[in-house]
C-alpha cells in the first residue's frame, strides 16, 4: 500500500503553506493531530500484573481498591499512656509497642503507649507523654494536659482513612512512587496494569556525532539523549535505540524489522535530498495518519500505521523532524497521545494558566513556545528557535500558542515538561 494521499480521517482541506514540497497534503491542525494520535491507539493494550517494584509508570488496568480498613487497627497517634476513662489512672502493665496485640484495659487504668501501637480494648483516649505526670510512688498517673483529655484524643480509629472494599484511584491512574506506597498500605503485593507501550528510536542523519565538540560542519546527536528518558517518562518501554544511515535500505529495514508497538524516527521528514522517510513508509506499505501539522516548530512531524507484525500486533510510528525543539514539539503533539493511549493513562485534560507577557503566535499555525510558570502566570523564555534547546533546558512548560499569539492577562493552554 503507498502512503495515503488523500485525508483518511477528517477530509480537511489543503493549504498550500504546511505542504510538503511536491505534496498535496495539508497540515493539520494541531488539536485535531492530537486527537488523531490519541484515536489511533484504539484499546489500551492488555493488563497484565506486575510486582509493585515492577509497576511504577504503568497505568492501572482496575481501579485500586482497599483490601482493608486502613487504619486496620485503633492505632495510637502519640507516645504516651493508653486510658480507660477519666483520671486519674492506676498503671497496669508494661507497655504496648507497635506490631503487638495489646488485652483489654480495665476501667480507671492506663498503660504505656507507642505511637502507632494498636491501642487496648476498652481505652477511651491516648494522653500524650509529655501530657501526664506519675506519682513518685509510680502507681497513678495525673492528666497535666491544657484540656480536658475527651474521649477519642490521640486515637486513629480503624476506617478512618478508608473502609474494606472502598475505592482508592480509578483505573487508568499512573503508578508513581506516591500510588506505589499507597498499595502497599492498602495491602498489595502486586497491581493489574496495562502492559507499557515499546518503542525503537531510530535516529537518522550522517551529520551527528555522539561524542566531543561540535566540528567540521558537524552537530552532537541532541535526541538521541533526550528522547529515551522522556519516553520512559511517558509510560513507553524504549527496548532500542539506533543510529540509522542517510540512506533509503537501512531505514527501510529498520522500519520493517521493528517488533515496536510504536517506531520513533528523528530527522528525514522533510524533503531534503537524504530525506527518505517518506519514500521508506510509501516501500513499507505504511498508511499516512498525519503528514505535517499546522504548528511551529516541527510541522513536518507526521504520524502512520505500520503493517502489523506476525503475530498480529499493530504497530505506529512517529516521525519527529530533526530540529531538536520541532523534535520535542512532534513528540507532545503525536507521540504522547499516542503512548499515554496505549499505556492506558488518563488523560489529566488541559492546563490554563494566565499569560504574565504577551506571546508571540504564528500568523495562522499553533506555535509551542518554552516557557517557566511562578504560580499561576507563564512567561516566555528566548531562544526558542526550532534548532535551540537553550530555551526548553530551562522551561518547565510549552505554552499553546494559538494562531496570532496571546496577550499578557489571558489564559494560554501549557504542556508540563518532565523534571519540573
Ligand atoms: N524546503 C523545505 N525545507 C525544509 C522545510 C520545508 O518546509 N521546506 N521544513 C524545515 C523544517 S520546519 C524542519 S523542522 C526541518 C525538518 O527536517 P528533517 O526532519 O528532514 O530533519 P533533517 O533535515 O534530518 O535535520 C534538520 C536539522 O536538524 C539537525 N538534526 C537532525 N537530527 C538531529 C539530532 N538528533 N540532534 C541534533 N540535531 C539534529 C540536522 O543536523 C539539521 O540541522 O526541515 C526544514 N527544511
Ligand atoms: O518546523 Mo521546523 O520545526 O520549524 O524547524
Amino acid at each position: 500500500m503507498t502512503p495515503s494521499r488523500t485525508d483518511p480521517a477528517d477530509g480537511t482541506a489543503p493549504h498550500a503553506s504546511h505542504a510538503r514540497p511536491g505534496s498535496p497534503r495539508a497540515a493539520r491542525d494541531w488539536e485535531r493531530a492530537r486527537s488523531i494520535a490519541r484515536s489511533c491507539a484504539g484499546q489500551p493494550l492488555p493488563a497484565v500484573p506486575r510486582t509493585l517494584a515492577d509497576a511504577l509508570g504503568h497505568a492501572l488496568a482496575e481501579p485500586l481498591v482497599a483490601l482493608t480498613d486502613l487504619p486496620s487497627f485503633d492505632t495510637a497517634a502519640m507516645d504516651g499512656w493508653a486510658v480507660a476513662g477519666p483520671g486519674p489512672w492506676r498503671l497496669s502493665g508494661a507497655g504496648v509497642l507497635a506490631g503487638e496485640e495489646p488485652g483489654p484495659l480495665a476501667p480507671g487504668t492506663a498503660v504505656p503507649i507507642a505511637t502507632g501501637a494498636p491501642v487496648p480494648p476498652g481505652a477511651t483516649a491516648v494522653l500524650r507523654s509529655e501530657h501526664g505526670a506519675v506519682d513518685p510512688g509510680q502507681d497513678l498517673l495525673y492528666d497535666r494536659s491544657p484540656g480536658p483529655v475527651c474521649a477519642g484524643r490521640d486515637i486513629r480509629p480503624r476506617g478512618q482513612e478508608c473502609r474494606s472494599g472502598e475505592p482508592l484511584l480509578p483505573a487508568g491512574s499512573t503508578v508513581t512512587e506516591r500510588v506505589l506506597g499507597h498499595a502497599a498500605a492498602a495491602g498489595y503485593d502486586r497491581l493489574t496494569v496495562h502492559r507499557r507501550p515499546s518503542v525503537e528510536l531510530l535516529v537518522l542523519g550522517d551529520e551527528l556525532l555522539e561524542h566531543g565538540v561540535p566540528r567540521g560542519g558537524r552537530v552532537r546527536d541532541a535526541l538521541g539523549p533526550l528522547l529515551p528518558p522522556w519516553l520512559h517518562g511517558l509510560g513507553a518501554e524504549v527496548i532500542g535505540r539506533h543510529r540509522i544511515a542517510d540512506d533509503l535500505g537501512p531505514l527501510r529495514e529498520a522500519v520493517r524489522r521493528s517488533p515496536a508497538d510504536v517506531v520513533i524516527t528523528t530527522g528525514s521528514t522533510a524533503a531534503g535530498p537524504v530525506d527518505f522517510l517518506h519514500d521508506t513508509l510509501r516501500s513499507v506499505g505504511a498508511r499516512l495518519l498525519v503528514d505535517s501539522v499546522a504548528v511551529r516548530p516541527g510541522h513536518p512531524m507526521l504520524l502512520a500505521e505500520l503493517p502489523a507484525t506476525a503475530d498480529g500486533r499493530a504497530r505506529r510510528l512517529v516521525g519527529l523532524p530533526g530540529n531538536p525543539l520541532a523534535a520535542v514539539a512532534g513528540l507532545v503533539t503525536l507521540a504522547e497521545p499516542l503512548l499515554r493511549h496505549l499505556g492506558g493513562h488518563r488523560d489529566p485534560g488541559p492546563v490554563r494558566l494566565t499569560a504574565a507577557a504577551a506571546l508571540p503566535g504564528h500568523p495562522c499555525d499553533t506555535r509551542l513556545l518554552p516557557v517557566f510558570t511562578a504560580g499561576q502566570e507563564v512567561t516566555p523564555l528566548p531562544f526558542d528557535g526550532p534548532a535551540m534547546l537553550r530555551g526548553l533546558a530551562l522551561a518547565d512548560a510549552l505554552a499553546v500558542v494559538p494562531p496570532g499569539g496571546v496577550v499578557a492577562g489571558a489564559t494560554v493552554e501549557v504542556l508540563e515538561l518532565p523534571g519540573r
